[in-house]
């Protein structure tokens, strides 16, 4: 059986234009092409019966960027064309779905596109659907476990990039976009970062949700959990999706936070018994009142390098401890995002980057 694989590459920087260009095959046209904002498609048949692995390549350089429109304008059944974009390391599998309200993949075959040695590997997939009540569109995502989460902060300002890129619009763009969280509003600013209205923090325990008591009003603000024999502070924040912050616990106040081992805490806050929807956890370190540092263990998807309902939790949670100011810029692996909680209307307000990485194309 011959397989054939179509990758299609925005050469948008010159660090991706050096780096496609050190493969000696591609050397004299990418850098022919490299100053130009232009795409290379490489096409590749691969016979595997052949022992030599017979390997041959059409190189194409379109005078215009192909873009996901037309990419994604293929519709073969059996196969899924796809583009991964990434806001700050946090890295989806966008998927054009605009055509119908039911996800073009199943959770099983999202846990296995996402899988980093056997798939495409990423954090999720997101589908861009219809419209609902009057929203421009839906947005809908699986986990890279194959849960399905309400809401996704990185993933969503990845979406308005990818709609921007689909409808073949330029500039400062706004969209409505219906989500398991509720009305989310992306709009693409002109330097191509995202500013997203993430809506109100819910605060209410039981709709977090979580078990811990009430301890400030009807929220659990700095209240102990107790986690391996260890009491942490947590504040429970839903951003439409669960989240559990803490700066600190009873043994250590003050959290390093690159000195945590996330792959074995993590898990453990996931799972607690006082999270019966599983939970987002969030270890946080002040820098000063307007400058936080996080690490996150994702809900379904583990030890992420960015989760921007986690920095928007992150905030909400610094300001009901005391610890910062409504503006802050939270620090991530990833990269830093700014977060506003404003007074006037009580809504969150993201903003940080969305790239894409890569266009592509996958049997089912
Ligand atoms: N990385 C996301 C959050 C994705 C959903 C999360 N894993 C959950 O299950 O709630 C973000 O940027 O917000």
């Amino acid at each position: 059986m011959a397989i054939a694989a179509t990758v299609s590459l925005p050469l948008t920087s010159p660090s991706r234009a050096a780096r496609l260009s050190s493969v000696p095959a591609l050397r004299s046209s990418f850098l022919s092409h490299s100053s130009s904002n232009t795409s290379v498609s490489i096409r590749a048949s691969i016979a595997p019966r052949n022992p030599r692995f017979r390997i041959s390549m059409t190189l194409q350089a379109p005078e215009k960027s192909l873009g996901a429109s037309s990419f994604l304008d293929r519709r073969e059944s059996g196969v899924l064309h796809f583009v991964k974009y990434h806001g700050l390391g946090n890295d989806f599998i966008l998927v054009d779905n605009r055509d119908s309200s039911e996800p073009r993949i199943t959770p099983e075959q999202a846990v296995k596109l996402c899988d980093r040695n056997f798939g495409i590997g990423a954090d999720g997939v997101i589908f861009a659907m219809p419209g609902t009540n009057g929203t421009d569109y839906t947005m809908r995502i699986f986990n890279s476990d194959g849960s399905e989460p309400e809401m996704c902060g990185n993933g969503v300002r990845c979406f308005a990039r990818f709609i921007a890129e689909l409808e073949n619009l330029q500039g400062r763009q706004r969209f409505t976009v219906h989500t398991g969280a509720g009305l989310i509003v992306p709009e693409i600013q002109d330097d191509g970062k995202v500013t997203v209205d993430m809506g109100e923090p819910i605060l209410k325990a039981s709709d977090v949700p979580t078990r811990l008591s009430p301890n400030k009003g009807q929220s659990v603000v700095k209240s102990g959990l107790v986690v391996d024999g260890v009491t942490w502070d947590v504040t429970c924040v839903s951003m439409g999706n669960p989240h559990c912050v803490t700066f600190g616990n009873k043994e250590n106040q003050s959290l390093q936070v690159d000195e945590l081992n996330l792959a074995e805490i993590g898990p453990k806050f996931e799972h607690h018994e006082m999270f019966p929807a599983r939970t987002n956890t969030e270890f946080v370190q002040v820098f000063s009142s307007s400058h936080l540092k996080m690490r996150v263990w994702e809900r379904g998807a583990g030890a992420t390098l960015a989760c921007g309902t986690g920095a928007c939790a992150v905030v909400v949670a610094a300001v009901l401890e005391g610890h910062a100011g409504r503006n802050c810029t939270v620090d991530l692996p990833g990269g830093p995002l700014e977060i506003e909680w404003r007074e006037e209307d009580n809504h969150i307000y993201m903003t940080g980057p969305a790239e894409v990485v890569f266009y592509g194309s996958v049997p089912l």
